[in-house]
Order: structure tokens, then sequence, then C-alpha cells
């Protein structure tokens, strides 16, 4: 179906419209059973209401408590997510309509914060994918933050941008869709021409150049080019600004005398005195720097673990950054963020299919995606003022690009103090005072009025690297359920403030994110309240499974809500039933781990008990152990950490729940009594079916760490004494 009226219908007038969008023909179903499941919702409020009334003692009391509360949080997350379900919309570009001599100026920044966590050779590998891009190279300029100050990232950067004098003529000429080196030299279907082989050749010298710089250091003989402003006392975290430009597009010409994009080096100042807030403040850096040089109206944004997979994705983003209809208020078109390397299977649900494609189809019906860190295309005026502000941007690019006044200011506006007594982070610029800078800055932007665009076209755009192990993984969103948390308890919590600036919709699908690790109350309530009633023997929490029709009513409220999880992600996710199963058991597996450590570490920041590094940068070092465990699809629970532990204890409650309890029941002929809890224990032990693998009978690396398996039969061990001693 095609939306003929709404947004596009400027567009239409003209004969050839620049973007279509398409309606999620499922709308009417989705809403008619939202109707019928909120009132299952209500009914089984009323349920325990009545349960709760009639509950003779204190324990059965308190336990129903528990779970109505649990119930509580289940039913606003359910809410909340109706948002995303109220007008999903697909939308498509039409590239080929666009006339490249219309095209502005587009700045790529890409970050980097750790050369031995994002090692040189894969951030080298992000910027000459985009270096190669189809677009007319004098208007394209790729910006480098270096967070980590690294002399070995800048060594890999002045010979990447030799071996751009040869990749990208080759990409162009041959058509070559995959301008991505390594990934291209990786494939199959890299062919065997003289040309290839030699450019090939070439590639694998600079790697190992590279490498050895790594493993030995730069050779000293190479110390010049800006290397040599690497003095004794220079670390990562004192020392001065750092600029070159490795690239000059009007001198620096490719091998077939063709210019080729600006390459710009740049590591911010650092001193212990300011803070340089992680991520945010290299993109505001960038921001000011770029301002300064090129000053482009358009801005791609790039984390160094994505790599560009389509040399028109810039042409695709212009086909509605150029849309006079809509460019008015459009902040940014989003890209989703899609992965290369995830094992068949996705066993730790690291695609995040709801957050990176589902949700954001969603959000294309209201007022557009949330930011998501990377793969977006900005109007620079965005982050500089309100839509309705007249913002006149002063085009610099004059045949002075780089002079020596202009350098001068660079170096100003990258100061570690320049932002002092400024508007940068909280009004102008990415925005600081969250984590998750990202969906703090878009969420922001939508407040004020901004919009944005959704875009996952069929070829994904860019590809991007995922932690490969459990416990990475889990790191990683502990993360952003601190900086999510930090955002619900501001000034700008998307409850109130969402509702009021944005839209009611639009705080519904801010508040579904920003209170994520809100599912670890229902979780570890269900993992651990049903399984001990169940093993003391007098505590059925739920209706008689045999014989009271209330019953049914829970029994639908898990079947449809799982159900059409599994749908949406079939359907809008483009996924599997079998990545479903694994992406629900990750869902209760954060629950019990990332979720709730998250909130304790941001509860002992609240109170001045930091613990946290604050951006703990996630690793892209793939060890060759955890590499074939992860192909292979075995789950890697190899590292002690309470995350490990925790897991343990859930796998235990429900087993010993399962077989004791049942064992019981059947005794006692309570079977329908505890049928619910029984039916519960046994679906997590299902889930748990690795894990109890992991704690037994494996003898790999990935196994559980004896540690972690102790603590954990001792932890459950002690709940059940406790419930004892209660019972
Ligand atoms: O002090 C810092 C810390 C990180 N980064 C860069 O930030 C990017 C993202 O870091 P990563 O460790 O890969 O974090 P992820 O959790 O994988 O990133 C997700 O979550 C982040 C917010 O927590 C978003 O910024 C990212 O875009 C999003 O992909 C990388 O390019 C880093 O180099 C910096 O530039 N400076
Ligand atoms: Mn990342």
């Amino acid at each position: 179906m095609k939306d003929a009226g709404g947004e596009c219908g400027k567009l239409l007038e003209t004969p050839q419209p620049l973007h279509t969008s398409q309606i999620d023909p499922l709308i009417p179903i989705n809403r008619i059973h939202a109707g019928l499941y909120s009132f299952a919702i209500l009914a089984i409020f009323y349920h325990r209401y009545l349960q709760l009334h009639s509950s003779i003692t204190v324990v059965s009391f308190c336990l129903t408590l528990f779970l109505f509360f649990s119930d509580v949080v289940l039913a606003f997350m359910w809410l909340v997510t109706q948002a995303f379900r109220w007008r999903p919309i697909r939308r498509h570009p039409h590239p080929e309509r666009l006339s490249n001599k219309d095209l502005p100026g587009l700045d790529v920044f890409i970050c980097t914060a750790d050369p031995y966590k994002e090692p040189p050779m894969g951030v080298v590998n992000t910027a000459l994918s985009v270096m190669a891009y189809d677009y007319p190279v004098e208007k394209l300029s790729v910006y480098l933050s270096d967070d980590g100050g690294s002399d070995l990232t800048l060594f890999a950067f002045m010979e990447a941008s030799l071996f751009a004098k040869h990749w990208v003529p080759f990409c162009k000429m041959n058509g070559i869709m995959t301008r991505c080196p390594e990934v291209y030299f990786d494939s199959n279907s890299a062919g065997n021409s003289h040309e290839e082989n030699n450019i090939k050749k070439m590639y694998g010298k600079m790697r190992e150049k590279i490498e050895q710089a790594m493993k030995n250091g730069i050779p000293v003989g190479e110390r010049s080019g800006g290397l040599e402003k690497w003095v004794p006392g220079f670390t990562s975290k004192e020392h001065p600004t750092i600029v070159q430009i490795l690239v000059e597009s009007s001198k620096d010409m490719d091998i077939t005398n063709h210019p080729l994009p600006n390459l710009i080096y740049v590591a911010r100042e650092k001193t212990g005195a300011y803070s340089h807030h992680f991520k945010g403040g290299s993109l505001n850096t960038l921001l000011r720097v770029s301002g300064e040089i090129t000053n482009a109206p358009f801005i791609l944004n790039l984390d160094c673990d994505m790599k560009s997979n389509d040399p028109t994705t810039p042409h695709q983003a212009m086909c509605f950054l150029l849309d006079d209809s809509i460019s008015r208020t459009l902040a940014f078109v989003q890209f989703p963020q899609r992965f290369s390397g995830i094992n068949d299977g996705d066993i730790y649900g690291s695609e995040y299919k709801r957050q990176y494609l589902i949700n954001p189809l969603g959000m294309n019906g209201i007022t557009g995606p949330m930011y998501v860190g990377s793969n977006t295309f900005f109007n620079r005026r965005a982050l500089h003022s309100s839509p309705d502000q007249k913002q006149t941007v002063v085009s610099s690019s004059s045949s002075s690009l780089f002079s020596d006044q202009v350098l001068g200011r660079v170096h100003q506006v990258a100061g570690a103090s320049y932002e002092v007594g400024t508007k940068w982070g909280s009004t102008v610029g990415f925005r600081y005072g969250s984590l998750v800078e990202d969906f703090y800055t878009g969420y922001q932007l939508q407040c004020e009025g901004w919009e944005s665009i959704f875009c996952d076209p069929e070829r994904p755009a860019f590809l991007g690297e995922v932690p490969i192990t459990l416990h990475d993984a889990l790191s990683q969103t502990k993360r952003w359920i601190i900086g999510l948390l930090e955002i619900v308890f501001s000034e700008h919590c998307p409850v109130t403030y969402g509702v009021k600036y944005g839209s009611l919709l639009l705080g519904m699908c801010y508040s579904h994110n920003s209170f994520w690790s809100s599912w670890s109350i229902p979780l570890i309530t269900y993992g651990i309240l049903p399984q001990i009633a169940l093993l003391h023997h007098n505590h059925p929490l739920f209706p008689n499974l045999l014989r009271d029709p209330w019953s049914l009513l829970y029994v639908y409220l898990f079947l449809a809500s799982y159900g059409q999880d599994a749908i949406d992600f079939v359907r809008l996710g483009g996924g599997t039933y079998r990545k479903w199963w694994n992406n629900q058991r990750m869902w209760l597996v954060r629950g019990v781990t990332c979720y709730p450590a998250g909130i304790v570490e941001f509860s002992l920041n609240q109170f001045g008990l930091s613990t946290g590094d604050g951006f703990n940068v996630t690793s892209k070092v793939m060890d060759e152990d955890e590499t074939r465990r992860y192909e292979k699809q075995v789950f890697d629970f190899g590292v002690a950490s309470p995350f490990m532990v925790s897991i343990g204890v859930f796998a235990w409650m429900s087993l010993v729940g399962l077989v004791v309890g049942g064992v019981g029941s059947v005794r006692n002929g309570s079977v329908g009594e505890f049928g619910i809890q029984l039916l519960l224990c046994g679906f997590v032990v299902v889930n748990c079916i690795p894990v109890y693998a992991a704690m037994t009978i494996r003898k790999d690396g990935g196994r559980m760490p004896r540690t972690s398996l102790y603590l954990s039969l001792l932890i459950t061990a002690a709940f059940q004494f406790l419930a004892y001693l209660t019972f």
C-alpha cells in the first residue's frame, strides 16, 4: 500500500518523488489485538486484587503483592511498546532520480578511542570504505577523532592515505560494491586479475607494516609527518591537540590523477583538569574542527567498528535531506546498525533487531527514529539551533582550506577548555550527561521539534562488528542501562519531559528504552518466587490450570505476547524463528544480569561510590578460541564474573523447582493447582539447557568457571533455606 497522502503529498505533484513510503498493512490487526490485550491486563489486575483480598497469611499476601507489582511493570512496558506498533512505515529512497551536480558537501566523522581495543587496522578500513564512496570527491571529507591520542593510529592512517591512492580508483573503475578492503579481500567475490592481485599485495603489505608497528613500535626512521609530536610525557590522557592533514583534496591526487577526499586526523587536547565527555565530546570537537575547515551542511557519523557496505548510501540519504518538503525540520537520516559475522542463530541476540530494525519502523510513523550513534546523516543546522531558528551556514570552502589562520582556529576549538562556559553539550552539539549520548542527543533534538527518517535499504548500508563473548555483550548492555537511567533521573525524564515537549507517542517510545532495565523486576520476581513457592508446597500463586477458567487469561497473555513478538521479529525484523528463540532467551539472561547490575552501578554512582570507568569501550579484538566457539554457536560462559553466578542461580532455582515441586505435586495430586508454576519453571529450564551443559559436562574454555558454579549453588541453597524459614 503506497502512502499517497501525508508527508509525501507535496512530492507527488512532481512526477518523480525522491522517496516513497509504505505503511504496514497489519496496523488494523495490531490495534484490535492491543484492545483485546488491554482488557486481559485489566482483568488480571482485578484477579490479583481479589487474591490480595482473600489471602489469609502474611506470606501469601506478600507473594501476591510482589507479583502484582511485577505485573504492573510488565503492563507499563507493554503499554509504551504500543507506540512502536501504532504506525510502522518503511521508506524507500530513489537515488537514481538525484542529479550529481546538486549534491552538497558531506563531512564524515569517525571516532576511535583505544588502539588496543580498537585495532587501527579496523579503523583504517572504516575510513577507506567511506573515502571510496561514489560521491563527488571534492565534496567529501573524512575526519577521524582519535580519543586514544595514539601515534599508532596516526601511523596507520598515514599508511592508509598512501593506499587510498590505489584503492579508491580501483573500486570506482571496477564498480566494486564492497569498498571496505578487508571485507573485499576476504570475500570470494575477489577475482584474480593482475590488477587485483597487485592491490591485494599492496594491502597485505600495509597491514603487515601496521601490525608490526603495533607489536614492535613505529620504526625509528619513520617518526615524521606529525609522529614526532609524541614526545616523552605524552599520554592518552594528557596531551596537546594534534591535527594532521593526511590527504588534501585540492593537492593530493590518486594514481589516475583524480582528486581524493580530504582526510584529517584529530586528537583533541586532553588534560586531567577538564571532563572530555567521551564520545559526545569527541563528536563536538569534530563538529567545530570541520566547521572551521570544510563546514559541509551534512555530516555522516560512524563508529570505527562500522564499515560502509554500499557506495551509494550518501545518495540515498540525500533523497531525504534534500527534499524541500521535509528538510526544514529534518535533523537526521538514520541507517540501521546491521552486523556481519553474526552466527546463524545469533545466540547472544546481538543484532538487537527490536532496537535497530523494528522499533525504528514504528517511529518512522511518528516523528522518526532515535539516533543510534552511528550510520547517521545529520543536518549540521540541527546540532546548532532549533528548527525555527534561522542559521546562516557560511561556506568556508575557499582555496586556503588549510591556511595557518584556519589551523590556528582549529587548534583553539579542539582545546580541552574550549567548551567551558558555553552551551556545547547542553543545547548545542551532541548532548552530555548520559553514557548513551546518542539516545540523549536524538531525544533532545526531537523534543525541540526536529524530525528524523529511518531508511533500511535491502543491501545493508553499513555492516559492523558485535562482541562475540557473553561477558562482553552483557557489559556493553550494562553501560547502556546506566546511560539510560541517567536520563530517567534527569530533568529530561521521557515520561514527563518527553510527553510534554515531544508528544504522547514520542514520550512512550523514549520511555520504553529509558526504562529498559525495569524488565529486570518482573524477570527476577518470576524467576524466584514461583520456584520457591513450588518447593514449599503451600503456595499456589496462580489459578488452577485444570479447573479455574481465570488461568486461561494467564495462558492467553503469555502466548499472545510471545506470539506477537515472534511474528514481529520475523516479519519486520527479517529474522528466523531460531534467532527469535535465542533472542528471547537473551532477554531473560539480561534481565537477571546486566539490567540489575546497571541499576546497582547507577545507584552507587549516585551515592558517589563510583565503581565503573565511565565509557568502557567494547573490545573489537577477537581471540581465536572465542571466535571458533562463537562460529559454532557454543555459548561462552568462560569469564568468572557476577553475571555468570547470577545466571547459574536462576538456572538452579527453576530446575530444583521443576523437579522437587513436580514430584511433590504429582504425589499430592496438586498438578493443576501448581500447573502454571510448573510450566513457568519448565520454560526457564528449557531456556537454560546451555547453562546446565556449561556447568556440568563441558570441558572447553567456554564452560562456566568452577568458582562461579559453586557460588551459584551456594546462593541457591541459601535462598531455599531462607524460604524454608519464612514459609
Ligand atoms: O571516550 C570515548 C569512548 C568511545 N568512543 C567511540 O565511541 C564509539 C562507540 O564505542 P563502542 O565501545 O563501540 O560502544 P558500543 O556500545 O558498541 O556503541 C553503541 O553505544 C554507544 C553509546 O553507548 C553509541 O555511541 C554507539 O554508536 C553504539 O553503537 C567507538 O567508535 C569509540 O571509539 C570515543 O570516541 N571516545
Ligand atoms: Mn560498537
